[in-house]
């Protein structure tokens, strides 16, 4: 599969981007016409650089308001192209694309416009250059692939192709089988976007919220399989209009980009077994059984709070491991490690962040092939050095450069806790509390990141996003949006904070970056679990008694459930498969808490109890502006 993107698509000076571009991977660049006026080189330096960068122009535009002009316009848009036709061959692109005309004057009639593009293709002709005609979804007279091919096709002109973009298609839910009825010769570029369904003006969405492929919620990979089918073998092209990624960083948009793409191939190549995309074949997406194990960066002196409250929450050490100072902490499925080295990556981890989750591991059925296709899709993986016998897990640098282990029941790895740990007693006892599984891992990123970690996540493992949610702070909006697997093992949540005030912001912010923000652990009987809490000396968030009226009434409740729930400071949800419970721990180093959830059949994670929660974390942080003491 050839790659490219167009420069739009990436923030920054025009040598940044492609240099950005670059690097991720691609093999070509489409030059937005707006990037070279605004750069001071000549047409020629801009060729020079792209090629000294290692890529191709793909093609150069747009090139607007051409087909169907009436005299004397007409004249004077021939005039026009042949300037570009000029810029062109300085820069070193045969291909221009000519997007379908908005302009008032212009006048329909397929006839009109294929006898225009006819001509246009004999000016071409003569410079050894080709024209790609592209229908925008809010063409005057052509919005419409179909039509757009049936000009081209009309014009009859070896230098005149079709170009398919599939937001302008999609955004329309214009048939894609009338794509395989194009020969594969006349498709002369596909560029490719995505986005999220909003309904909105289409002119206005395609410009702000375009997204890399699998970032949205569009069809690409059928559009792109349909393409595939033609025998098309040419580039894939990102054409990504998006404010959000004009204002981020290059190298990590380019990065997730070429991510998209490697993907898209993957999932096309699988679904329709497409030859012509060449993608090299990878592990299938990881299907993941659970979370193994979550580990902690501590420090010396306060590792002790956060044992006080792992054993108010019922677990208990089991292991210590053979050469490190790493202690397993366990309560049914549930490993939590506490890592209190001075050396190594959990204790730079700690220097940066203080206490802080900075790792998980997922179990997967086969970790090797996960970390492949992981490093396929560009992901960094992580070494460190082990002691002789030790176990190397393999491990990925996920969300805040925190690690994500992988490891597997089948390999080595599923011995892990025989071969690098030694059992240990507690000297602690307390009495355990019913939990059986991680439910959920909450990860706070900031809210350009969102689509990163998303496209991370899904590419690499057998999971799916769910609709972004949004939850008010007292202090603005945090967008949560989860990934999820079919069976719930892997659950996901993540919360996008846009400002520094609300309690994800404040986190992010006082922890030096992203992370993991909040463990849910999930219990089989939660008033059960309340109970062992209490025993435990556990202090469970308060809430509101306010919220009760509103829950008994808001979903009918039992009195007698609802002063229970009332006493043990217990939430309550409810959605078509059944009923949730939740409870909260305070907030600890800066921050982190812990989640309780019981889930009766409920599959949401409740998102409408999230304000009353942060309501009551907030008044647990230290007031806004005032700095640590
Ligand atoms: O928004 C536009 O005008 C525009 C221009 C060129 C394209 O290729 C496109 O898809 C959209
Ligand atoms: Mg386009």
């Amino acid at each position: 599969m050839k790659t490219s993107i167009a420069t739009v698509s990436i923030s920054g000076e025009l040598p940044e981007k492609l240099e950005a571009i670059a690097k991720a991977g691609f093999d070509g660049v489409e030059i937005f016409e707006n990037d070279f006026l605004a750069f001071d080189g000549s047409p020629r330096d801009v060729g020079r650089m792209v090629r000294d960068a290692g890529l191709e122009i793909t093609l150069f535009q747009p090139f607007r308001d051409f087909e169907g002009m009436p005299e004397p316009h007409r004249a004077r848009t021939f005039d026009r192209a042949e300037r570009k036709f000029d810029i062109m061959q300085e820069l070193g692109t045969d291909l221009v694309l000519v997007c379908s005309n908005v302009s008032p004057v212009s006048l329909g009639g397929i006839d009109r416009a294929a006898a225009d593009f006819r001509e246009l293709g004999e000016r071409a002709a003569k410079r050894g250059l080709r024209v790609g005609y592209e229908a925008l979804a809010w063409g005057r007279h052509i919005f419409d692939h179909r039509d757009a091919w049936e000009i081209v096709r009309r014009a009859d002109h070896p230098n005149v192709g079709l170009i398919l973009d599939s937001f302008h298609s999609l955004a329309r839910k214009i048939d894609i089988g009338s794509i395989r009825s194009v020969p594969k010769d006349k498709i002369f570029i596909v560029q490719l976007a995505d986005a999220p369904l909003i309904d909105m003006d289409l002119l206005y969405w395609s410009r702000h919220f375009r997204n890399m492929p699998g970032e949205g919620d569009l069809p690409v990979t059928d559009f792109v399989a349909a393409i595939a089918e033609t025998g098309y073998d040419g580039y894939f092209s990102l054409e990504i209009f998006n404010d959000q990624f004009r204002g981020g960083s290059p190298k990590a948009i380019a990065a997730d980009g070429h991510r998209s793409l490697i993907y898209l191939g993957d999932q096309v190549r699988r679904k329709s077994g497409a030859a012509t995309l060449s993608v090299a074949p990878m592990p299938e997406r990881a299907v993941v059984k659970g979370v193994a194990f979550v580990e902690f960066s501590v420090g010396e002196a306060d590792a002790g709070q956060l044992i006080a409250m792992l054993h108010a929450l019922g677990f208990r050490k089991t292991a210590v491991h053979r050469t490190k100072k790493v202690s397993v902490y366990q309560q049914g499925q549930i490993r939590i490690l506490v890592n209190r080295e001075s050396v190594g990556f959990a204790s730079a981890a700690y220097a940066v962040h203080g206490t802080s989750a900075y790792a998980m591991a997922l179990e997967v059925e086969d970790a090797s092939a996960a970390l492949a296709r992981a490093v396929a899709l560009g992901a960094e993986p992580f070494h460190q050095p082990v002691g002789p016998g030790e176990l190397e897990i393999p491990a990925i640098r996920g969300v805040g450069g925190g690690l994500v282990y992988l490891i597997d029941g089948t390999s080595s790895l599923g011995k892990i806790w025989e071969v690098d740990f030694v059992p240990a007693s507690d000297e602690g006892q307390p009495v355990p509390a019913n939990l059986i599984a991680v439910d959920h891992v909450a990860q706070t990123v900031a809210y350009e990141e969102m689509l990163t970690w998303l496209l991370f996540y899904t590419s690499i493992f057998e999971a799916a996003k769910s609709p972004m949610v949004d939850i008010i702070d007292p202090a603005g909006v945090v967008r949560s949006q989860v990934v999820e697997n079919r069976d719930g093992s892997l659950r996901i949540t993540m919360n996008g904070a846009e400002n520094r005030r609300t309690l994800a912001g404040h986190f992010i912010a006082e922890k030096f970056g992203s992370g993991i923000q909040h463990l849910a652990f999930r219990s089989t009987d939660i008033f059960k679990t309340a109970e062992a809490l209490r025993a435990n000396g556990f202090h469970t968030l308060p809430i509101s008694p306010n919220y009760y009226d509103d829950v008994e009434a808001r979903f009918g409740l039992e009195p007698q459930l609802t002063e229970r729930m009332k006493a043990e400071n217990i939430l309550y949800d409810r959605d078509e498969h059944g009923e949730y419970f939740q409870l909260y721990s305070g907030t600890f180093a800066e921050g982190f808490f812990f989640e309780i959830v019981e889930r009766r059949g409920y599959r949401g994670y409740g998102a409408a109890n999230a304000i009353f929660r942060i309501a009551a974390l907030r008044k647990q942080i230290r007031p806004e502006g005032v700095p640590a003491t």
